[in-house]
């Protein structure tokens, strides 16, 4: 089957939207020689591999690496960057007694790289948090190449260099592979860390030579150098053979509503063995997706009389008559390949079902909306259950798939999904071809998970972006996306992961119920036609180059040759360290602490009580939010609610329970402003560039039945609060009235525009919403006027506000146009709400939010 076929069978009997397919042409490959320095062991053990000859680009890299220049290979997903490295790094390593590190961002790739290297007679080793006490001590004596991460570099190796100096003094080669993926804060961290590791080699003696290797960087060179501190050549022309890809954007279908006695539910939307629909206040709701082979059951329940009523079958049609009752009407499907149009049909007998509840709701960014949105709005059926329905059929079909989802509940929710969708198809037997991917899980887990997956014992599998990165798995036909994954860097990755060997492959993006994707799936163009984000990265951040200075002290202390290499000057080191004739200290007691990934802390351990089973851990910066006492938590698809949250031992207690609510939490931010960098003014309008403290507190979180989405109750939470100094873009109107509009509809509409505005962002920065903030009020303390703010999450600021600042108009003006092109009447997901609002998207006006937007764009324009 070709991947047209699977998509055309995808889309037979679903309701939900294709709207664009890109095809991508497949390309043939530019053999080249070996180099002359690759040692025949090394030819015989490619040759084994079915590698005859290397492909022009690698022949380049490789060369350039072996000379000794800094290089940074810049080619497409499986074009084979890895060999480019390993050329000269495993010929030099068996040449002499020379050892090379390999960085990477995630353990995942280090174990895949580590599969790639067997064959070749070198020592090599994964030197990650996993390693075993016992093995550490041997490989820092006898390693040669070994895999790690930089944060194992700044914590384990660096601090403690004068052990590795065996280790360091004969160190050739660093690869930094996936290098793209350094970007923003965590970017910055890990170009101070290198710089500290440059700094020890140089006390050492040597210089290593530094290979960097990445599918998606923008300009390459710049960027490579940027995070090095080194000048970089790059090799970017392509000459390896690429498999075509058929792309396809797909929007899920907004949720028929059925009202009290008249209305209509589409037959495909209703008839879902993986969610039946349920009843709201008054009215029925249908929701759902296809069933395998397009048979289902349809449930509809009128909740506020408390009379379930009538549960139907079917593939067919659905109309509710009166409050409480409903009549389901079965309809023949559609001839192969049609899309269905919904509409009501008669001409077949009702019969009844049972109800069952769906299983679970999520919170997280992938957010899974009860069947009514807040304050009434229209929802679509989530990407969620659209790509576990999508994979269940895929897993039937037999088409290897790999279903990328953007939380780890999410991942897990997939899986749980797409199982239940292969039992309600009667295909019980394939269900143990399905399973969940995330971070968090035991390092036994995922690598268990990753062989079945590599040997075809696991044919579909939900997995955060944990696999996102140069996995390199022959063999997966497909890959889903649920929700756009925020940059176009990772859509590229996830992308590459399948049609590796060869084979056209299947990539479908199913858009999110957010401003961002309906935007996307409706202009391919800003998808296919744009390049890469550029690598942003500010090592002069003094949040993270201050604490990385301290390190580099407590490693060895700093001179003023130093000084150049991390972009650093006297005064600064003078606030810092204690400045002695020999140069600058580290004087505390303890290790300067420094958190790399700006997850806010050390992560939480999330235990089961009882049996003391560590289940897995949880970012610091999220623990509030996801496992606060009474959260429920998820698990390889088991269910627990959180029994104590302890912060000072960072830990979350847990016992197993499948309670028939979700948990929502709920926050309050306050936010000062602290300087102001920039402003233009431009009449009513002001727009500023600054820095700004937000305070913010987890201070309640809602429960939800499952069923209905229905909020229970709300319950405090005594959490300490969290302060955040960063950089914010905001923009201040005057009026009277404000943009015309009436004060009492002034704090919607601006809330609305900054809804939609954070939901745009990442469009123009290399972020996501979920690393951005905003505050909108009609009368802010420091402005005195209506004010709207969007601020980076990340200490210091990560440049995503300097961005929005620097590119206010385009970035508004895709925001007004998605707010405007949204077919909801009065707000909904795809717009101006928000899966992470703390005021439960209240107040909000969408009209409001587009008489905002063109009165700051009006403004704007006077002064381009
Ligand atoms: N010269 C070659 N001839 C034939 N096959 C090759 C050659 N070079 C690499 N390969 C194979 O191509 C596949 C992809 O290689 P690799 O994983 O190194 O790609 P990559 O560029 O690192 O991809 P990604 O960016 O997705 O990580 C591997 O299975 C590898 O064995």
């Amino acid at each position: 089957m070709t991947a047209i076929d699977v998509l055309a069978s995808l889309v037979r009997g679903r309701t939900g939207l294709v709207t664009h397919v890109e095809r991508v042409p497949a390309r043939s490959g530019r053999p080249a020689q070996w180099p002359d320095f690759v040692p025949e062991d090394v030819l015989s053990a490619l040759a084994d591999r079915g590698i005859e000859r290397p492909w022009a680009h690698q022949a380049e890299a490789a060369t350039a690496a072996w000379e000794g220049r800094h290089v940074v290979i810049a080619t497409g997903t499986a074009s084979g960057k890895s060999l480019a490295y390993q050329l000269p790094v495993v010929s030099r390593l068996l040449a002499t007694n020379a050892t090379a590190l390999y960085l990477s961002p995630t353990k995942a790739l280090a174990a895949d790289q580590l599969r790639s290297l067997t064959g070749f007679d070198v020592s090599a080793a994964v030197y990650d948090g996993d390693t075993p006490r016992a093995e550490r001590d041997w490989l820092r004596r006898h390693g040669r190449l070994l895999l790690t991460n930089p944060d194992m570099l700044h914590h384990g190796m660096l601090p403690q260099h004068a052990r590795w100096a065996g280790f360091l003094r004969r160190l050739q080669y660093v690869v930094i592979d996936e290098c793209h993926t350094y970007r923003g804060v965590f970017g910055s961290h890990v170009a101070h860390v290198i710089r500290r590791l440059r700094r020890l080699c140089a006390r050492y003696g040597t210089s290593p030579t530094f290979v960097l290797a990445s599918a998606t960087v923008s300009d390459p060179a710049a960027s490579a150098s940027r995070l090095t501190g080194l000048p970089v050549v790059a090799v970017t022309d392509d000459a390896s053979p690429r498999a075509g890809v058929t792309f396809a954007l797909w929007e899920p279908p907004l949720l028929p509503v059925l009202r009290r006695g008249h209305g209509a539910i589409d037959p495909w939307e209703a008839a879902s063995p993986d969610r039946p629909a349920s009843g709201v206040v008054g009215s029925a709701v249908g929701v759902g997706g296809v069933g395998l082979g397009g048979e289902g059951s349809l449930s509809l329940a009128g909740a506020q009389t408390g009379a379930v009523t009538v549960h139907g079958v079917v593939a067919g049609h659905a109309s509710a008559s009166g409050a409480g009752h409903v009549t389901v009407t079965p309809r023949v499907p559609a001839e192969d390949g049609e899309l269905w149009s919904p509409g009501p049909s008669d001409d077949h007998p009702e019969e009844l079902w049972a109800v069952e509840p769906p299983e679970h709701h999520d919170d997280s960014p992938t957010y899974e909306a009860p069947a009514v949105g807040e304050h009434g709005a229209p929802v679509r059926k989530t990407a969620l259950r659209e790509t576990a329905s999508l994979l269940a059929d895929l897993v039937a079909a037999g088409v290897r798939t790999l279903a990328f989802v953007r939380s780890r509940r999410g991942a897990e929710l997939v899986a749980t999904m797409a199982k239940r969708g292969l039992r309600d198809a009667e295909l019980d037997f394939l269900t143990d071809q399905v399973a969940a991917y995330r971070a968090g899980y035991l390092r036994e887990e995922r690598r268990a998970l990753e062989k079945a997956l590599r040997s075809g014992e696991l044919v579909g599998l939900a997995a955060t972006n944990a696999l996102e990165l140069g996995v390199d798995i022959a063999g997966l036909d497909a890959v889903l996306l649920t929700g756009y994954p925020g940059t176009l860097a990772s859509l590229w990755q996830q992308a590459g992961r399948a049609g590796r060997s060869g084979q056209e492959a299947l990539c479908v993006l199913v858009a999110r119920d957010d401003p961002l994707d309906t935007y996307l799936v409706h202009h391919p163009d800003a998808l296919f036609r744009r390049p890469v984000e550029a690598t942003v990265l500010d090592p002069g951040n003094p949040y993270v180059l201050g604490p990385h200075l301290c390190c580099a002290a407590a490693e060895l202390p700093l001179t003023a040759e130093d000084l150049p290499l991390f972009g650093a000057s006297e005064e600064l080191l003078d606030g810092l360290l204690r400045r002695r004739p020999t140069g600058w200290y580290w004087t505390g007691h303890r290790r300067p602490t420094v958190d790399l990934r700006g997850t806010g802390g050390e992560p939480v351990a999330v235990i089961e009580t009882g049996t003391g089973r560590l289940l897995g851990t949880i970012d610091a910066g999220s623990a509030h939010s996801q496992v606060h006492p009474g959260a429920v938590y998820l698990h390889q698809g088991s269910s627990y609610v959180v029994d104590e949250l302890d912060l000072d031992d960072g830990a979350a207690l847990v016992r197993a329970e499948e309670p028939d609510w979700s948990t929502h939490a709920r926050d309050v931010t306050e936010l000062r402003i602290i300087s102001t960098q920039a402003t233009i003014d431009a009449g009513p309008v002001r727009l500023s560039l600054g820095e700004v403290d937000v305070t913010s507190q987890v201070v309640a979180y809602q429960r939800r039945r499952l069923s209905s989405g229905e909020v229970i109750d709300e319950r405090p939470l005594d959490l300490p609060e969290r302060q955040l100094r960063t950089v914010a873009v905001w923009y201040t109107i005057t009026g009277d009235p404000v943009a015309g509009i009436e004060p009492a509809d002034l704090p919607g509409a601006l809330h609305a525009a900054e809804h939609a505005a954070i939901g745009l962002l990442p469009l123009i920065a290399t972020c996501d919403r979920w690393d951005i903030g905003g505050l909108s009020t009609a009368r802010h303390q420091d402005t005195d006027l209506p004010t709207v703010f969007v601020y980076d999450g990340h200490q210091g600021g990560a440049g995503f506000a300097e961005r929005a600042y620097a590119a206010a108009t385009d970035w508004l003006t895709a925001t007004r146009q998605a707010i405007a092109a949204c077919e909801c009447p009065a707000g909904c997901p795809s717009c101006v709400q928000s899966p992470k609002c703390g005021n439960g998207n209240d107040p909000l006006s969408k009209p409001g939010a587009v008489r905002v937007l063109d009165a700051v764009l009006a403004a704007l324009a006077t002064v381009a």
